[in-house]
């Protein structure tokens, strides 16, 4: 990633909460320097005070980015400080679920680049997947730099359309936590066959990361993946008896969760 402008022109960063945390590990692990950074939250993390961002203070002028990573709740407090951002060179980044490029316009004029992005928190550790798209001020350049940014910590996808945002949110943006859930509830599956918490804590985990991975890196799909752990009139077969179900299983409910993700990301917006 080409850090010279961010280095030079310095990047703000609005909320340094768990998911802008996660992203400024990653830049900083990728060159970004650490006096170029300049963070805006009540609630400093020590972590990162110590690593010699400046924090609550005087802000550039002309930063070459100002990321924005408040929960969508506390945008109306978040943007006014801000408006003087707008209309320039300053590529405006925000991660808030919900809040449309529409509003965002309004706080920043709508000659304002702007770039949403819905990123994950794997993007910690590299892993994380981001889905991007912008405002009609946005040029190539600006996504250029919004997909560089955002591929330090992981991969990058360009949405059509901004409509897409609330399916996306609701699927790689909030599904890390429906990944963790699994792994508690198979660890508390495993527990229930006898199995102590520790030890099924660790096979759930491992179990969970190592076919993530292998469906990450290899080249079959995942029902391929699935149909190479299943022997016909196996173990396997009789616990996807249940988890297929057409009416009970991962199929309705999945759907269901997502959908309530995608509703909520709507209600958000609105
Ligand atoms: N956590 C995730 O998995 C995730 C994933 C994708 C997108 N997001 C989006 O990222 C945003 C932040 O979520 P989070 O989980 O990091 O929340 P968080 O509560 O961990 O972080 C928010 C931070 O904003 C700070 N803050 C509050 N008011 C502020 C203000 N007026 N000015 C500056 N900073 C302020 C808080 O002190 C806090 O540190 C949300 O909009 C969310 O939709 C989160
Ligand atoms: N975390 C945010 C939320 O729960 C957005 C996606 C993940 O609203």
């Amino acid at each position: 990633m080409d850090l010279d402008v961010l280095n030079q022109r310095g990047i703000v960063l609005v909320g340094a909460g768990r998911m802008g945390s996660a992203m400024l590990e990653g830049w900083l692990a990728r060159g970004l320097q650490p006096d170029a950074v300049h963070v805006i939250d009540p609630n400093p993390s020590p972590a990162l005070i110590e690593r010699g961002i400046r924090f609550n203070g005087a802000l550039p002028d002309d930063p070459a980015v100002v990321v924005i990573a408040v929960k969508p709740q506390m945008m109306a407090d978040a943007l006014p400080q801000l408006k003087g951002f707008g209309n320039g060179d300053t590529l405006i980044l925000t991660v808030a679920a919900g809040v449309t490029i529409a509003a965002y316009e309004r706080a920043f004029g709508a000659s304002t680049p702007i770039v949403r992005i819905m990123p994950n928190t794997p993007a910690a550790i590299g892993q994380g997947i981001s889905a991007i798209i912008g405002n009609a001020a946005a040029g190539p350049a600006d996504l250029a730099l919004a997909e560089s940014l955002m591929s330090a910590v992981g991969q990058v996808v360009r949405l059509d359309d901004e409509s897409q945002m609330d399916a996306v949110t609701a699927l790689s943006g909030s599904g890390p936590a429906y990944v963790f859930h699994l792994i508690e509830t198979m660890a508390a599956g495993g527990e229930a066959q006898g199995l102590s918490p520790e030890l099924a804590l660790q096979l759930a985990r491992a179990t969970v990361a190592g076919a993530g991975q292998l469906a990450l890196v290899g080249d079959l799909p995942p029902g391929k993946l699935r149909e190479n752990v299943t022997s016909p009139g196996g173990t396997t077969a009789a616990a996807l008896k249940i988890l297929m179900d057409g009416e009970t299983g991962f199929p309705p409910l999945l759907r269901r969760a997502i959908a309530a993700a995608a509703d909520r990301g709507r209600e958000l917006g609105a």
